[in-house]
């Protein structure tokens, strides 16, 4: 490292892409398209522009929100672990008090926005969705408990629901078979990754479940969720709430789902664990786009 380097970072010299990264704009994305898909399937009418803009925006402000005090709260840890030791805060190449100022910013924007532009109900879950990842997740159970990621995985499957209440005001059993469907993919999703990852979490202490039960247990776990998310994708077209096009595409995504467990299980090499993780991404983002199609391409009447 250059002495212009280091002193640079003793100065908290954050750039733009600093900010931007503690956002997790990827993940960010992938949740706003799961609280659109919750927006477009609670109506079989188009959603007025005045409600989904302001209502994409402070959900996307609130979680960006919450994914940076997740890196202020993490800064030691993340700077330890090979994954996370360049992120901005660990670095040190942006202050706690800079993430602080800015998370602060963008959680009252998106809380103002959503609650005087679309309503209270969506602003007060939407910043429970906060307290529970930044909170309750990175504070406590991340710390605490090998099912952390089970309990916390709630946070991260809410935003279907804040797409739905934002547009009806009410909680709808069918907006809780979404959540429930996030829900149920989020531990194969982030324990392929743990897998791979898991000397990281054992020099950190940090409790991750291959780390307290080993790996061979923690393939079982995901190949179970994957089985547990097939019967779930089914939930959807079962009480009528998707079509046939939704039924073969959640299937067809959940089989391949299936089929990298399986592997990861009986006949893993070492990318299998990654390329798990990996397909989980494109897994969740492909079904939740053909339940959108399905609802436009075939509305039920
Ligand atoms: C408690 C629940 C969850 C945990 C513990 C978790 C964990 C992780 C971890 C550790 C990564 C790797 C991040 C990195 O290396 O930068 C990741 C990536 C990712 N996660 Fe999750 N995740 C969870 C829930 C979700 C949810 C609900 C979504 C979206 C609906 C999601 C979407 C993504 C995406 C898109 C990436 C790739 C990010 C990138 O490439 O920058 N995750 N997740
Ligand atoms: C308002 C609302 C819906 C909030 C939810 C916000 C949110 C960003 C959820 C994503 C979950 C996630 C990426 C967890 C990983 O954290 P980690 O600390 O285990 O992973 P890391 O080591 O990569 O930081």
């Amino acid at each position: 490292m250059s002495s212009v380097q280091s002193i640079s970072e003793k100065v908290h010299v954050a750039s733009w892409r600093d900010y931007y990264e503690i956002t997790k704009p990827r993940v960010v994305a992938l949740l706003v398209l799961t609280a659109l898909v919750g927006m477009c399937l609670s109506t079989p009418g188009a959603i007025a522009w005045q409600v989904l803009i302001p209502a994409i925006l402070g959900i996307g402000f609130l979680s960006s929100s919450a994914a940076a005090i997740n890196h202020i709260v993490d800064e030691r840890i993340d700077s330890e672990m090979a994954r996370t030791h360049n992120r901005p805060v660990a670095t040190g190449r942006m202050s706690a008090l800079q993430a602080s100022v800015f998370s602060a910013l963008l959680a009252i924007v998106g809380f103002a926005m959503l609650y005087a532009l679309v309503n209270p109900l969506t602003a007060y879950l939407t910043l429970s969705g906060l307290v529970g990842y930044s909170c309750v997740y990175t504070m406590y159970l991340k710390r605490a408990t090998p099912q952390n990621i089970t309990i916390g995985g709630l946070a991260g499957a809410i935003p279907p629901l804040l797409g739905w209440t934002a547009v009806t005001n009410e909680i709808h059993p069918n907006a809780l078979l979404l959540v429930l469907l996030i829900f149920t993919w989020t531990p194969p999703h982030f324990w392929a990754l743990a897998i791979h990852r898991k000397d990281d979490y054992a020099k950190v202490n940090i409790p991750m479940l291959p780390v307290t039960h080993g790996v061979a247990f923690t393939k079982t776990q995901i190949l179970l969720y994957t089985i547990l998310l097939f019967v779930v994708g089914l939930l959807p077209y079962l009480v009528g709430m998707s079509n046939w096009l939704y039924l073969v595409g959640a299937v067809a995504l959940n089989l391949i789902f299936f089929a990298y467990a399986w592997k990861l299980k009986f006949n893993a090499d070492e990318t299998t664990a990654m390329d798990t993780f990996k397909f989980s991404i494109v897994h969740l983002m492909l079904l939740f786009i053909v339940l959108l199609l399905d609802h436009y391409l075939l509305p039920i009447s």
